[in-house]
């Protein structure tokens, strides 16, 4: 299913269920302890080991791989925030379990060690970390975190002062916001969510293939192309025409059936001059848009389409059509000042896709004021109406119904010019075959990211569509 993603205190929540249900939850931090060893010994399998452990759970995790660790014959060192006597509970319970010496937090700062393992503070952490933990911090080093960086909050992916910044994570059952979103993610280096018997239910994901496969549209033995869906894309003023054809030429790729650019008139030269499987058709005016709208499944408007009257003008028209609608860039703009005369058009199933700057003038400060870009992407979904996709290194895309889907198999090479014609014509691609509007924009995202890595250092978005026929090809399971 791809991993899903809960806060610290849905964990919490779903521990407890289990502990009312009667599963012993010193048996699942043993789990959760000994995950952790499996952990950072399977990947960093030399070197002695510094465990840093805090006053709770999670340094009863450290405690437990602490003791497993030197069953696999690892040297360990262990420090601890606390004296041991001051330890209560699991951790107590944990704690017993290590044989050796557990010395002060303090004489971790000079002692010799190839690894730390980071067991202080978990995701729920609520203040900042102080004194010798921060000193720790901010040492460096080769780094292993139990559930997050020690001095991230799990929940807002934020630092909330000096923290850990690690090689490796582990975290259990699913996965947290910090995981994810940044900037939290750029410190938990690869993320492992081990499974510890405690069953948990969201509606957010990490977008994987596994989250889309099954709706993935794939042309019959015996079809033909208008089987495969009409996408009509909007052009710009001759000036600026080169977006469209960016994101026309994407949804060709991405396999619609047929692809048309819709060409101001005096743009028409232009275009023609550089199209040839996508198809070109003029318009002059929302009416005639509205009447190309209805030989479409998918229309896209936005990418250079000029913040101007007229593009308000477009969208409006398009809005009122079957054809479910993409919008992006000026398309999004163009409503900075009336953005609820825009919501109250949009349906479920259509899709904006802005980055952070055109969001922020549509939805104000929403992004600022929600716990994190999960919750700023679902707010601005309901708010809205319609699929929100929020770009970043951290793409959140949300539906108006609560689903959530978090993209990060990307690249910061994809920052460029026109790489996000490029997505909104893969996703309008996808949906003009009929996918679902969420599962086309999460397997738009992910089909871009694979490209973008693909491509790597020196990327231009012109490169971008050169990949995807043997990246579809891989997800279909075909050679390519
Ligand atoms: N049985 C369970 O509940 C399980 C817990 N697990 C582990 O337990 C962790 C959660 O345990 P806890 O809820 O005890 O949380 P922590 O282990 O993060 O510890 C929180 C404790 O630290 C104190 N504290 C918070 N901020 C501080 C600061 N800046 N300086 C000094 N002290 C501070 C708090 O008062 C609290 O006592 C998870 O991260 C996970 O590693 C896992 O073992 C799975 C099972
Ligand atoms: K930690």
């Amino acid at each position: 299913m791809g991993r899903p993603i809960i806060t610290p205190q849905e964990m919490v929540a779903a521990e407890q269920a289990v502990f009312k249900a009667g599963t012993n939850s010193f048996d699942v931090m043993t789990r959760a302890g000994t995950a952790v060893a499996e952990f950072l010994h399977a990947r960093w399998p030399e070197g002695k080991v510094q465990v840093l452990c805090g006053p709770g759970g999670n340094g009863g995790d450290g405690f437990i791989a602490a003791a497993r660790l030197a069953k696999l014959w690892r040297d360990v060192e262990v420090f601890c925030l606390v004296e041991k006597s001051a330890l209560t509970g699991d951790a107590a319970k944990a704690a017993a379990l290590w044989e050796g010496e557990v010395q002060p937090l303090e004489q971790a700062l000079e002692a010799p060690h190839a690894i730390v393992l980071d067991a202080l503070f978990g995701g729920g952490l609520s203040r900042p970390l102080e004194g010798i933990a921060a000193a720790l911090a901010e040492r460096g080093g080769r780094v292993v975190s139990v559930d997050v960086p020690s001095g991230i909050d799990g929940l807002t992916a934020k630092p909330l002062g000096p923290c850990f910044r690690a090689e490796g994570t582990i975290t259990f059952a699913g996965l947290r916001p910090a995981h994810l979103l940044q900037p939290g993610a750029s410190y938990c280096g690869l993320v492992a969510a081990a499974d510890i018997g405690i069953p948990v239910q969201s509606q957010a994901f990490e977008n994987s293939p596994m989250l889309w496969a099954g709706v993935m549209p794939r042309p019959g033995e015996d079809g033909y192309k208008h089987q495969r869906g009409h996408l009509k894309v909007v052009s710009g003023p001759a000036s600026a025409t080169g977006a469209a054809r960016l994101s026309a030429t994407a949804g060709l790729r991405a396999g619609a059936g047929l692809v048309t650019v819709m060409s101001p008139p005096g743009a028409m030269t232009v275009n023609a001059s550089h199209l040839t499987a996508v198809m070109l058709q003029v318009f002059d005016g929302a009416g005639d848009l509205e009447t190309a709208a209805k030989q479409a499944q998918v229309m896209v408007i936005g990418p250079a389409a000029g913040i101007t009257p007229a593009t308000r003008a477009n969208v409006e028209a398009l809005l009122k059509s079957n054809a479910r609608i993409l919008l992006d860039a000026d398309a999004l703009t163009v409503f900075d000042s009336a953005p609820a005369s825009l919501f109250k058009r949009l349906r479920p199933h259509d899709i904006m896709t802005p980055h952070m700057g055109e969001f922020k003038r549509l939805f104000g400060d929403l992004a600022d004021t929600a716990v994190n870009k999960i919750e700023v992407a679902r707010k601005a979904a309901q708010t809205a109406g319609c699929v929100v996709l929020l770009k970043g290194a951290d793409t959140v895309i949300a539906a108006p119904d609560g689903r959530a889907i978090v993209n990060t198999h990307a690249t910061p090479w994809l920052a460029t010019a026109g790489a996000g014609d490029v997505l909104a014509g893969l996703i309008a691609g996808f949906m003009a075959q009929g996918m679902p509007t969420l599962e086309a924009a999460a397997m738009g995202a992910w089909v871009h990211g694979e490209a973008g890595r693909r491509v790597g250092a020196g990327l231009i978005s012109e490169d971008l569509e050169r990949h995807v026929p043997d990246i579809l090809s891989a997800l279909h399971g075909e050679i390519a």
